[in-house]
């Protein structure tokens, strides 16, 4: 195998998948900076309690204020699943605390704190620096980014981005005028207001709790389901939206109307890379990236350009971790890529699979289903050990009782036994050196 050298490289975003590209990229003999345009590494659990002054978003002289949590948000995965594989999520004593297993978000944002002291990750992070643009000039990547308002123009060999995806709104097209809402507490909502929420959301009883009625539209709502929803007093179902008027009428589809306060869109959120300059080598096409070699390459410019965390219906860290152990062993030379033209046909492949199966382009990001099996021939890719089997029975069973026990599946569960095994696992990994469980 030819030696190759240890690269300069830029990651964009501190957030938990930057933090995991820096560390194992670092780990790799790397040189790494992180831009974070944000002050605080953590990204989507950086918790913000303000919102907009302007919930419309059209003053042009309003502070933006961007932040996807709400207070009461708990994670939706159990911890011992949730957490990277070679830093366990363990519980831990302190006053600022959360020992559940579905923590509260604070309780991530501890998590993640932790990782970056670990690992002396903070020395990597250039915080208040926002990337602009970044495009090949001469075989190198030229990065432009800016703190206090001044540019700052440096090359690097290659380029991570993780940039998150939960940041640029999908707003959902309903003709005629549109509200929409940034949501902290259930209480931001008066006890009067009539809400239509375009899609259904596992917290929506937040709001249901407080506001005088929900009305909630989703592609998912069939005739048969329409309806007020069983043992709600004030949630219906309806169909989609047809339109929304100025005087709070809104029109579904199945002729029926009613008068809303307030439209909150929890239609989820786009990918976008507003720095990337690299003509057509990279696109969002209907929320697909690509052309991405293993949800991660672009096939021409690899491997100096990747990305992490893009796929979702996942659970992230885990395979952001793989993703990055990756990344970091193709670039010292450790691990070896296809040529070009074999990963874009592997790439046209897989997109010939989702029009066979009828799997529209903007899911071309859900490995859901098979996200385990992706995450083992990462692993193998990088000589390590596949996924934990207790790690994958465990977001089964979380899966089935998040159906089961839609309100309570974060109090109440049945797989205490992947529980042990996991507490096992993280033993054995302790004894091989891990810092997070000798406290
Ligand atoms: C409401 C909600 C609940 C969730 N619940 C769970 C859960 O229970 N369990 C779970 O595992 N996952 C959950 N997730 C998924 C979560 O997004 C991932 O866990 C993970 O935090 C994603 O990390 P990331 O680093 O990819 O992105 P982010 O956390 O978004 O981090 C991206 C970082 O990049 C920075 N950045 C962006 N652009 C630039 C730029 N141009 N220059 C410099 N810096 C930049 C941002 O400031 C940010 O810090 C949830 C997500 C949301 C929105």
């Amino acid at each position: 195998m030819t030696t190759v050298l240890p690269k300069y490289v830029a990651v964009i975003g501190a957030g938990a998948a930057g933090l995991v590209a820096a560390h194992e990229l670092r780990r790799e003999g790397h040189e790494v900076v992180v831009f974070e345009r944000g002050n605080k590494v953590g990204g989507t659990w950086v918790y913000n309690p303000t919102t907009e002054s302007d919930p419309l978003g059209i003053d042009p002289a309003r502070t933006v204020v961007h932040s996807s949590l709400y207070a009461s948000l708990r994670t939706n995965l159990p911890r011992e699943a949730m957490g990277f594989r070679e830093y366990p999520f363990v519980a831990k004593n302190g006053a600022h605390r959360d020992p559940r297993r579905f923590p509260g978000h604070g309780e991530v944002l501890e998590y993640l704190n932790d990782y970056t002291t670990e690992f002396g990750l903070g020395e990597l992070v250039r915080f208040g620096a926002e990337v602009r643009r970044v495009g090949l000039e001469g075989g190198k990547w030229k990065v432009r980014s800016t703190a206090c308002g001044e540019p700052l123009d440096e090359v690097y060999d290659a380029v991570v981005v993780c940039n998150g995806h939960h940041t640029e709104p999908r707003i959902a097209e309903i003709p005629g005028n549109i509200l929409i809402y940034a949501l902290r507490h259930g209480q931001d909502f008066k006890s009067t207001a009539t809400i239509t929420v375009f899609l259904s959301h596992f917290e929506i009883k937040d709001i249901a709790g407080v506001a005088k009625e929900v009305h909630i539209a989703s592609r998912s709502v069939t005739d048969g389901t329409m309806g007020k929803l069983p043992g709600h007093d004030n949630m219906w179902l309806h169909s989609m939206i047809e339109s929304a008027h100025g005087d709070g009428t809104v029109v579904f589809r199945d002729g029926s109307a009613i008068c809303a306060d307030v439209i909150l869109h929890c239609t989820g959120y786009k990918y976008h890379f507003a720095f990337l300059d690299v003509n057509d080598s990279v696109t969002v096409d209907d929320n697909r990236v690509g052309p991405l070699y293993k949800q991660v390459f672009p096939p021409l410019l690899a491997p100096l350009l990747s990305f992490v965390g893009l796929p979702w219906k996942v659970v992230p860290f885990p395979l952001c971790e793989l993703q990055s152990k990756w990344i970091a062993g193709v670039l010292s030379g450790r691990v070896s890529l296809p040529s070009s033209d074999e990963m874009m046909a592997d790439v046209e492949a897989f997109y010939r699979t989702l029009d066979a199966s009828g799997i529209p382009k903007h899911y071309t990001h859900n490995i859901g289903d098979s996200q385990f099996e992706y995450n083992d021939w990462l692993a193998t890719e990088c000589g390590c050990p596949p996924s934990e089997e207790w790690r994958k029975q465990m977001y089964s069973e979380t899966s089935k009782n998040r159906k089961v026990r839609p309100e309570t599946y974060r109090d109440e569960w049945d797989d205490e036994l992947l529980v042990a095994q996991a507490h096992e696992d993280f033993a054995n990994c302790s004894s091989e050196g891990n810092g997070n469980l000798s406290q």
